[in-house]
């Protein structure tokens, strides 16, 4: 049987937009929930202050003093994680500090291996509802903040009239995002529910926990609250295919990378194709990867379907060969 891996959630949002006080709203109701939150900060300038904020919350509060965990301080997001207990209902969130590029840190935490046993990582945003898109040169870092966001939890709505509050909700919601505000119940329901069985996204087996093993390709409904999905592949596949089918991919697939075999017998291949291209790269390894056969996705709302069947027609082409 599967084991099952520990939720994992992203809280990122722009300086000063809500994150600690979100999670001030949100441990006592997860605790209630027979959660065990375990929290890893990461604002290099507040994080004493803000694990000082939550410690009467949880006693599982843990402040990363490096600047950001998406680039100079990889090493102790992984260190810490590390330190998270195995223990029952336990769930992670890892609150970014302000300027922290959301897409690099969900690839680091998709795909690098030291994080292997937290599920792909779910990601909600704070977005204030007074300064949203009124930054000036940051409004675009506020948006990119917002591409991999499955989940945004809408702060200041007290402060700004309804008007305002539906246009912020409707530009949210045109980026895919699921929106929560004012209460924060629902979202705690939402986060405290996503079980790490049914996180796993990669083919299920027949002793998948979550599905009973519906089989090759199967997933879960609840897949497009992750910000990354991970699909093995065929053992080898056609090169033109597979480049092809990465070319091809929705539009809500951000970014794609992955390890291969190709027919010839050669050496493993590592492709991947970052947003506004859409051809791939790909480039033969001289190490031997640590996985095998491999696809990751990075995007919120992924069209799992829409994808899986894709990938089924590549798993064709092996097999006509
Ligand atoms: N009126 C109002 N104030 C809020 C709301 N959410 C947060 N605040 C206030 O906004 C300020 C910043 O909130 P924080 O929760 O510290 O924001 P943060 O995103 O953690 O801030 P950094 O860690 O500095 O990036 C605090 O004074 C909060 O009390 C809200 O929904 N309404």
């Amino acid at each position: 049987m599967k084991q099952a891996r520990t939720p994992l959630v992203l809280l990122i949002g722009f300086l000063g937009s809500g994150k600690t006080t979100l999670l001030e709203k949100l441990l006592p109701v997860l605790g209630g929930m027979g959660r065990r939150p375990h929290v890893i900060l990461n604002d290099y300038k507040n994080a004493d202050v803000d694990s000082a904020r939550l410690a009467a919350l949880t006693d599982l509060v843990e402040p990363i003093h490096g600047s950001c965990v998406c680039c100079d301080s990889r090493d102790e997001l992984f260190d810490a994680l590390e330190r998270v207990p195995e223990e029952e209902g336990t769930m992670v969130l890892v609150e970014a500090n302000g300027t922290t590029d959301a897409l690099e840190l969900v690839e680091l935490l998709a795909m690098d291996r030291r994080a292997g046993r937290f599920s792909p990582p779910v990601q909600v945003s704070t977005v204030d509802a007074n300064r949203w898109q009124r930054r000036l040169w940051h409004n675009r870092l506020e948006r990119s903040q917002l591409v991999t966001a499955g989940l945004a939890w809408v702060t200041r709505v007290d402060e700004v009239k309804p008007e305002r509050r539906d246009q912020v909700v409707a530009a949210l919601e045109k980026m895919g995002a699921e929106i929560y505000h004012g209460e924060v119940a629902p979202l705690a329901e939402r986060l405290g529910s996503m079980d790490a069985p049914r996180a796993v996204v990669e083919s299920h087996g027949d002793d998948c926990e979550c599905c009973g093993g519906h089989g090759h390709g199967h997933h879960h409904h609840s897949d497009h609250h992750f910000a990354s999905a991970e699909r093995s592949l065929p053992p080898v596949v056609d090169r033109d295919a597979l480049v092809s089918l990465v070319a091809e991919m929705p539009d809500e697939v951000v970014r794609v990378k992955g390890v291969c075999f190709f027919e010839d017998g050669g050496a493993p291949h590592l492709f991947q194709r970052v947003e506004g291209e859409r051809k791939p790269t790909v480039i033969p390894l001289e190490v031997q990867p640590q996985t095998g056969p491999v696809m990751v996705l990075i995007g919120a709302r992924l069209p799992m379907e829409e994808i899986d069947a894709q990938l089924a027609t590549l798993a064709a082409v092996e097999a006509a060969d």
